[in-house]
């Protein structure tokens, strides 16, 4: 449904993105994860339509973003990273404003905002948006980006302005929406943000892909030098014998305990030269890295 090839931005001589290739599929909550700086505002600038690549390209839903911005402009919507509204305007009017855009007739304009504002908690507010807090901003804007009732919604942030009740009820909206078939890409520094509503996420530093995958994979691939190797943790009530295994990579042994690098998960097999050889094991299991570390690590890469 999104994709990058080779995409990039360079400002001053400077990429601000670096021949990204991306991939992302119907339907997906997607977790785009960076630190400040990373580049994934630019990506999502470009994804949108809103400014155009210096090299490579972008496609949504098949159409190429910077040949035909004002057709993807119709098929998505985005929540930028710091909302515009007409501070002497309420909530409805502004949505009510933005509506005009999409061509929509009053009638067809009254229910879908009154809808949205429901949506996003805003119904019943008379207050004038330049007197929101920012969380109210914040789901205001999100309001405004389903006014079109995109197939794909781009969330740059979406979660900065708001409080814990705020995260929630924005997190069970996110599910919902993929639950009615939209694809959902979504900025973010916060990885345990990430972590509650993506499925697949892709890791941005200075400008360049990281990794990409599911969360497991991507912590698995940044924890290993050795990009896809299982950790396995291997308790023995004897000594553990040496192991003679092709994929074993390296063994560290502690005790009764030991950590096996293995290029596979090669459990069932370890299982079976071990019970061979009458040694009883008590454990048996593939560590997985612990991701908020691995991720610390790759930002500060
Ligand atoms: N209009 C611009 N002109 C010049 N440089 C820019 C411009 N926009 C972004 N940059 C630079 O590009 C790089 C990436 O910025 P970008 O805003 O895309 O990062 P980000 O990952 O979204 O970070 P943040 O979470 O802080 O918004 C930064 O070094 C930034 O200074």
């Amino acid at each position: 449904m999104i994709r990058t090839e080779n995409l990039t931005k360079v400002y001053n001589g400077k990429a601000a993105v670096d021949g990204l290739d991306l991939e992302v599929g119907e339907g997906e909550i997607f977790g785009f994860l960076g630190p400040n700086g990373a580049g994934k505002s630019t990506t999502i600038l470009m994804l949108t339509g809103m400014i155009e690549p210096t090299g490579g390209r972008c496609l949504v839903d098949g159409i190429e973003v910077a040949k035909d911005p004002l057709k993807v402009k119709e098929i998505i919507g985005y929540l930028p990273e710091d909302v515009g509204f007409y501070g002497n305007m309420t909530g409805e009017q502004n949505l009510d404003y933005f509506a005009r855009f999409y061509g929509m007739g009053a009638k067809e304009r009254k229910e879908r905002i009154a809808e949205l504002l429901e949506l996003v908690r805003l119904d019943g507010v008379t207050q004038k948006a330049g007197e929101y807090s920012r969380g109210m901003k914040q789901r205001l804007g999100l309001a405004q980006a389903l006014i079109n009732d995109p197939k794909v919604l781009f969330l740059d942030e979406p979660t900065a302005n708001l409080d814990p009740e705020g995260v929630r009820e924005y997190r069970d909206l996110v599910e919902r929406l993929a639950g009615e078939g939209k694809t959902i890409f979504v900025s973010s520094h916060i990885l345990s943000e990430v972590r509650e509503v993506c499925r697949t996420v892709g890791l941005l530093a200075k400008g360049r892909l990281v990794a990409q995958g599911t969360l497991d994979e991507v912590a698995r691939t940044l924890a290993s030098p050795d990009g896809d190797a299982v950790r396995i943790v291997v308790e023995t009530r004897e000594r553990l014998p040496e192991i003679e295994d092709p994929e074993v990579i390296s063994v560290e042994r502690n005790g009764s305990r030991a950590i096996v690098r293995a290029k596979a998960d090669i459990r069932d097999r370890l299982a079976e030269t071990l019970f061979e050889q009458g040694v009883h094991v008590r454990e048996l299991r593939v560590e997985e890295p612990d991701i908020e570390d691995v991720f610390m690590a790759a930002y500060r890469r």
